[in-house]
């Protein structure tokens, strides 16, 4: 096989791959995903705000989710509030400069999260220490969690408490993960206008 031929398989395993990942998240997931959609939009109709946390390409995924309730998805609809703990690089550089890697976001839930808010943690292995320290500390301030995970959902599936709810994506390449979590997001961004607007 030339190197076309053979770069065309590898596109084509991958497109191969990823729908059948999310034909997978489908049959699982949708049951959680209306149990986030209405966890979320409950707390924002209440008032309360959303901080989401992720390393990586996860921190991306956080920062996507805030911008699509902070500004819009697809229809007009009021600001929601909703921040992500992983765009400002001084309070990252300070706090992982001064304490440690590990407690970037839970210092910032412990900063800024209140009883009844929701943290969006993200990690596709489920065991990234920082999103870890973040769900206990947002735990300590009365706050629920709705957790992205995938693989075996790692420490993080275990942490979780009645009233959370927990995303696992069933499979073990981070890629899949990370596209199906893309998926959800967007899942909960129309869930969430459905409610307020239909
Ligand atoms: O996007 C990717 C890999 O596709 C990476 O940047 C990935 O997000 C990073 O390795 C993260 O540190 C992985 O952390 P986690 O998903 O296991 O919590
Ligand atoms: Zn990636």
């Amino acid at each position: 096989m030339d190197t076309k031929n053979k770069l065309g398989q590898r596109i084509q395993n991958h497109f191969e791959d990823s729908i059948a990942t999310k034909q997978k998240a489908a049959e699982v997931l949708p049951s959680k995903i209306i149990d986030a959609i209405n966890l979320m939009y409950l707390a924002l109709m209440s008032g309360k705000k959303i901080l989401a946390c992720g390393n990586g390409g996860s921190a991306a995924d956080a920062q996507h989710f805030a911008a699509e309730l902070v500004g819009r998805f697809e229809r007009e609809r009021r600001e929601l509030p909703a921040i992500a703990l992983t765009t400002d690089s001084s309070i990252l550089t300070a706090i992982g400069n001064d304490y440690s890697y590990d407690v970037i976001f839970s210092k910032q839930v412990n900063a800024l999260g209140q009883t009844g808010d929701i943290l969006l943690g993200i990690s596709t292995s489920g065991n990234s220490k920082n999103v870890i320290a973040a769900i206990e500390s947002a735990h300590a301030k009365g706050m629920k969690v709705v957790a992205f995970t995938g693989k075996d959902g790692g420490k993080i599936g275990a942490l979780l408490k009645d009233g959370d709810v927990h995303l696992c994506v069933p499979a073990n390449r981070t890629a899949r993960i990370q596209e199906t979590h893309l998926l959800l997001l967007h899942c909960l961004c129309d869930g969430i206008d459905h409610l307020m607007l239909d």
